[in-house]
């Protein structure tokens, strides 16, 4: 039967092609295999069924023939940008259910937007600029609770912009049409380029700031009743203000604070703390105060948070990560969860658990802080930065270079810190967060993961924004709910990364998105391995055989089944026997000691 579906499936593109003139020939032979050879096709790992049909700049012209793409039931990317085609947006897409990547961009299409854009749900990015299509901004694209991206620049669209309701909404373009109006509530955290070329009345409205700063009125007249302490606290942050681009922080934990010192009477503020003093709290309640570890160094309390001062190092799956400097020049990264969906009980319980793994390869949960608006982490501030930004920079800036030796330290030493992760609790818990961006350096260089865990205290799996999606088992996907073996997925990305230097989401040039893994897959297939890696890579001499060792490890984590993926332990011992000297380096703690 499936073999049918593939034979459909080429019988829909062979009716595309031979219905619509394009000027650059397609090698699409009706007796090669379509699914290696054809241009622009690529097929599911099984090679049952197209899922992706990239035909950028083939010179295709004319409108899409009916019932051709829209036989593709399986298509998940469909790139037709930079063409010239024209007719209006062909009806019979309707079909394609599993669209997640849909590029028209630069081709004449005119006529209205479809109506009911709730029939691709799973729709992430959506680029239908430059064209000419008319009519109204559909209110149904409220349904696309996944769309990262949309853009509707450069067409003639009129009338008002509806209230769009995208919490994922990253990247949006609407200049360069007719609209007018002004812009809805739920898309004034837009800068205003994004209406640029409309109505003039567009532009009239304020860019509403981050939502995380807090800074409700009402709380100034309470601010006389707190006494000494917190009038220091004003003055911190008075002083964290005045510096450029920094948030006060103190602010935001001074106004939650604040609210909860007006609920109950209670001194808020624990004195200094001894060192190693297990400090959990002397409240009576303990809600109020920062729970720390044993053995933490730190001399810092809720007041030294209060006045640090605070720069956001960026919004994740999780909620919102800042890096507060004290005023004793103790740098801390906070983080400030979002959707924390059990109670103080729970959140404790799972704070200890991870609190409680001592390696040298697990980011070190320092203190959490739980109350009934905020609920915090405390993690020390990592200076090199993450694997993610090394690899790939932040905007082109901070990239570090990093050759096979450094690179195989990061991947063993994370390897290992997730294999210690999935001992915990009697060998149950689950990261739940693998990505680059949670791999940092230990001071020995070696790779150290961050954030495990968190998804038991969080109330779903939120859908992957469009960064993380690359790292998301295709399993976990439908069921939203991560295990170890999607873990190990995870880390199969992350090895990729380092072995293409690519990101697990990565862009080519015409802004089209490319899957990781499946980009990796399809490489390696076509036996173009040397390809696959990162140029950066080629320049050191005799590293190929490990490179293709470390690439056939990645390509075993990230097997489509789940159960066939490897154990993480198993992971661990592939890459040390691919190190022989590096198996021997004692492990300063023991798994399981507390
Ligand atoms: N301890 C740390 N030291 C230095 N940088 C950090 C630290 N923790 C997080 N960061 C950086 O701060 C940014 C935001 O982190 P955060 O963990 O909130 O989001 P994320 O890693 O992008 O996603 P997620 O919430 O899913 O983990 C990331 O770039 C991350 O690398």
């Amino acid at each position: 039967a499936e073999k049918s579906l593939l034979e459909s499936d080429k019988q829909a593109l062979l009716d595309f092609a031979n219905n619509l003139p394009h000027s650059r020939s397609l090698n699409w032979d009706a007796n090669s295999p379509i699914c290696h050879n054809w241009t622009g096709i690529s097929c599911d790992d099984e090679g049952n069924r197209v899922i992706s049909v990239r035909l950028p700049g083939i010179g295709l012209h004319g409108p899409i023939p009916a019932n051709t793409l829209g036989r593709l039931s399986a298509l998940r990317i469909l790139s037709l940008r930079s063409n010239a085609i024209d007719g209006s947006f062909p009806l019979d897409f309707g079909g394609l259910k599993n669209l997640t990547f849909l590029y028209l961009h630069y081709n004449r299409f005119s006529g209205p937007l479809p109506l009911d854009f709730s029939l691709w749900r799973n729709l992430t990015v959506l680029n239908l600029s430059h064209n000419a299509f008319t009519g109204t901004i559909r209110t149904s694209l409220s349904s696309l609770s996944q769309l990262t991206a949309l853009n509707l620049a450069k067409n003639s669209l009129s009338g008002e912009i509806p209230d769009l309701n995208l919490p994922n909404l990253q990247q949006l373009n609407l200049s360069d049409n007719d609209l007018v109006g002004s812009v809805p509530r739920s898309l004034k955290r837009f800068p205003k380029s994004v209406f640029l070329g409309n109505d003039q009345s567009l532009l009239d409205y304020t860019v509403t700031s981050s939502p995380l700063v807090l800074a409700p009125r009402d709380q100034g007249s309470r601010i006389k009743n707190v006494g000494k302490l917190s009038q220091n606290a004003m003055l911190g942050l008075v002083v964290g203000g005045s510096v450029v681009g920094l948030v006060g922080f103190g602010f935001l934990l001074f106004v939650c604070l604040l609210r909860r010192k007006a609920d109950n009477d209670d001194d808020v503020f624990t004195g200094k703390l001894e060192k190693g003093e297990r400090a959990i709290s002397g409240g009576e309640d303990g809600s109020d105060k920062l729970a720390f570890f044993e053995g933490c160094n730190y001399a810092f309390d809720l007041e030294d948070l209060l006045r640090a001062s605070a720069e956001v190092l960026g919004k994740g799956t999780f909620g919102t990560a800042y890096r507060a400097i004290m005023e004793n020049a103790t740098t801390v990264v906070v983080k400030r969860l979002k959707d924390v969906n059990v109670g103080k009980r729970d959140f404790e319980q799972q704070m200890e658990l991870i609190g409680g793994i001592k390696h040298e390869n697990v980011a070190e949960l320092r203190a959490y802080y739980y109350s009934k608006d905020e609920k915090l982490m405390v993690y020390d501030y990592y200076t090199q930065g993450s694997l993610s930004s090394m690899l790939h920079g932040k905007r082109g800036e901070n990239k570090t270079p990093l050759d096979w030796e450094r690179r195989v330290k990061i991947a063993l030493g994370a390897a290992r810190g997730i294999a210690r992760v999935h001992e915990e609790n009697n060998g149950k818990l689950v990261h739940g967060n693998v990505k680059s961006s949670n791999i940092f350096l230990n001071p020995q260089n070696y790779g150290c993961v961050s954030d495990p865990g968190l998804a038991a205290v969080m109330s779903s799996v939120p859908p992957p924004v469009a960064r993380a999606a690359g790292y998301c088992a295709p399993e976990v996907t439908d069921t939203r709910k991560a295990t170890q073996a999607s873990d190990v997925y995870c880390f199969g990305v992350i090895l990729l990364e380092l072995l293409t230097g690519k990101s697990p989401i990565h862009t080519t040039n015409g802004d089209e998105i490319l899957h990781l893994v499946r980009w990796v897959h399809s490489v390696v297939r076509e036996e173009w391995t040397a390809e696959v890696f990162d140029l950066e890579l080629l320049k050191y001499l005799n590293i190929e055989e490990e490179l293709v060792e470390m690439l056939q490890i990645a390509i075993a984590c990230v097997v489509r089944m789940a159960e066939q993926r490897p154990k993480m332990s198993q992971v661990v011992k592939m890459i040390e026997n691919m190190r022989p000297g590096e198996g021997s380096i004692p492990m300063p703690s023991s798994p399981g000691v507390v």
